[in-house]
């Protein structure tokens, strides 16, 4: 009785860590639809984190900001992932919630702090007061509400004028399985020009069936570990030495425009 209750115990951490461990760079929704284009963690992220002597210091913790209309699904989105929960009801969130994942990225601790922010106008000045410091901004609408994609713009804009360093941005298409493939494509097209306009990533999911979720989690902490231990390394200094090596630290974080697969944008 004991043994069998460790074993799940044990299949259940084994689960748990195939999760949340991130060894090989988790691709984008699309190589099309991302300015993310790196294929892998930066070298110089690469070879600080597999050191003995690495000298970050601390937790990483990077803190992801979730915006959107109202209703959009941006708890629903959280709730999949965090908790692989979905209710069909509708609670409105006031003000923000929190939730805070731990990864283990290359081997070394990761905190992603999400912050669920509310899409009732009447709650925004609360929720815009936790936009500062936010090293990803995840601007949600409603794929099958057209009108929740126009807005998206302007939810990125106050967020950004709320940071001063440049954020990673994603822009994330929800609800995809109240959709057909023909109106999807569709919808795609436009929410893929939009991404391009604000420099975003763009992703489809659903938080129904739990299709593109965990995928897009995985990128999102990948690409925020990436970009904080890359900050940490030139806060440090330009060049950090490990052992008799010296590591030059060569940011390639940069966003870079993509294609827009011939499609116009309006
Ligand atoms: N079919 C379907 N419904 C969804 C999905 N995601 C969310 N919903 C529904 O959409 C409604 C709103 O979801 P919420 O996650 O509460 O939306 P929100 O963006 O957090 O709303 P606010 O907190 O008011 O800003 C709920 O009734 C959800 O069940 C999805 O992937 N598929
Ligand atoms: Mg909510």
């Amino acid at each position: 009785m004991l043994e069998s209750r460790s074993a799940v115990l044990k299949l259940m951490q084994n689960q748990a860590c195939k999760d949340r461990c991130i060894d090989r760079f988790p691709p984008p929704f699309s190589r099309q639809f991302t300015p993310y284009r790196q294929h892998d963690f930066s070298s110089a992220v690469r070879e600080v984190c597999s050191s003995p002597r690495q000298p970050l210091s601390g937790l990483k913790i990077s803190k992801a900001i979730f915006l959107g209309d109202v209703a959009v699904g941006k708890t629903s989105l959280v709730n999949r992932y965090c908790h692989k929960v979905f209710d069909r009801n509708y609670k409105a969130t006031i003000g923000v919630d929190f939730e805070v994942e731990r990864f283990d990225i290359i081997k070394i601790p990761f905190n992603l702090q999400i912050w669920d922010t509310a899409g009732q106008e009447r709650f925004k000045c609360i929720a815009s007061s936790y936009y500062r410091g936010a090293q990803v901004v995840a601007v949600l609408f409603d794929l099958s509400n057209m009108y929740s994609l126009s807005h998206c713009a302007q939810w990125l804009e106050e967020a950004l004028a709320c940071n001063t360093l440049q954020p990673i941005i994603f822009l994330i298409g929800t609800k995809r399985d109240l959709l057909s493939s023909s109106a999807y494509k569709h919808v795609e097209e436009k929410a893929a020009c939009l991404a391009k306009q604000l420099g975003a990533e763009y992703w489809a999911v659903s938080s129904r069936t739990g299709d593109g979720v965990h995928e897009l989690f995985q990128r999102m902490a990948a690409l925020a570990f990436d970009m904080s231990v890359l900050r940490d390394l030139n806060t440090l200094n330009t060049t950090v030495s490990i052992g008799s090596q010296p590591l030059s630290v060569k940011p390639t974080q940069k966003k870079e425009n993509f294609k827009c697969n011939g499609l116009h944008c309006q």
